[in-house]
């Protein structure tokens, strides 16, 4: 494992501690939520089952034997357990790297608790460094990329890709974030974005941090 993995690892270790017995849990997607399955896999937690972000999470989650159910059946969900790919002071995250931002903004807006785990290098005072994702209705491609352009970005087209849902992603380059509120509110207010990866209006709650020196958990407002 590099040392970035064992950072993540030792995120997933203490994001555990927050899983619920008797809840259905939140799984979010990327290479540290596949830590931790792996944990989940270890310890076993008595849960009737998982909410899936993705259909990498659910193959996942379904091979170490849990059970995966749609959020519709699921009822109130308490726990969402994620990844992302820059977090701010605020708890406030840049989220789908891996293109899963539309299922994963669903879930942690239906749950309770949003738990994130990142490495430290994914700390950042301001958020956008990281290329925003944005997902969009096909026919929207262009007009959406122009709309993006005009409030200081620089959109792309993620190569080859296309979402769970079916859509494409433009990931936006050089974009300052100064107000990410804003900046969310007017992105999903263009006509043919489907999801923007900027979690400022559902931040997270907690966020869990693997870092050199251990894990450093962080509360929302706390
Ligand atoms: O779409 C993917 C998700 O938002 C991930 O949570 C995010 O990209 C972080 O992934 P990773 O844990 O692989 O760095």
């Amino acid at each position: 494992m590099s040392k970035q993995d064992d950072l993540k690892r030792a995120a997933a270790e203490a994001a555990f501690d927050y899983v619920r017995e008797g809840e259905y849990l939140g799984v979010g997607t990327g290479s540290t939520v596949n830590h931790f399955i792996d944990v989940l896999a270890e310890r076993a937690p008595e849960i009737p089952g998982c909410v899936s972000s993705s259909k990498a999470t659910t193959e996942k989650l379904r091979a170490a034997g849990f059970d995966v159910v749609d959020l519709n059946s699921a009822g109130a969900l308490g726990v969402y357990v994620d990844g992302a790919d820059e977090a701010n002071a605020h708890l406030e995250l840049i989220k789908g790297g891996g293109g899963a931002l539309t299922r994963e903004k669903i879930i942690a807006g239906a749950a309770r608790t949003f738990v994130c785990m990142v490495d430290a290098s994914k700390r950042v005072d301001l958020l956008g460094r990281f290329p925003l994702p944005v997902e969009v209705i096909e026919m929207a491609r262009s007009s959406v990329a122009r709309s993006l352009v005009k409030l200081g970005g620089e959109p792309e087209l993620r190569p080859g890709f296309v979402s769970d849902n079916g859509h494409p992603i433009l990931d936006v380059h050089n974009l300052e974030i100064l107000n990410p509120i804003e900046m969310e509110d007017a992105i999903n207010a263009l006509p043919g974005v489907v999801t923007v990866g900027l979690f400022a209006r559902r931040p997270a709650d907690v966020l869990i941090v693997g870092d050199a020196g251990g894990v450093e958990t962080v509360k929302r407002g706390g």
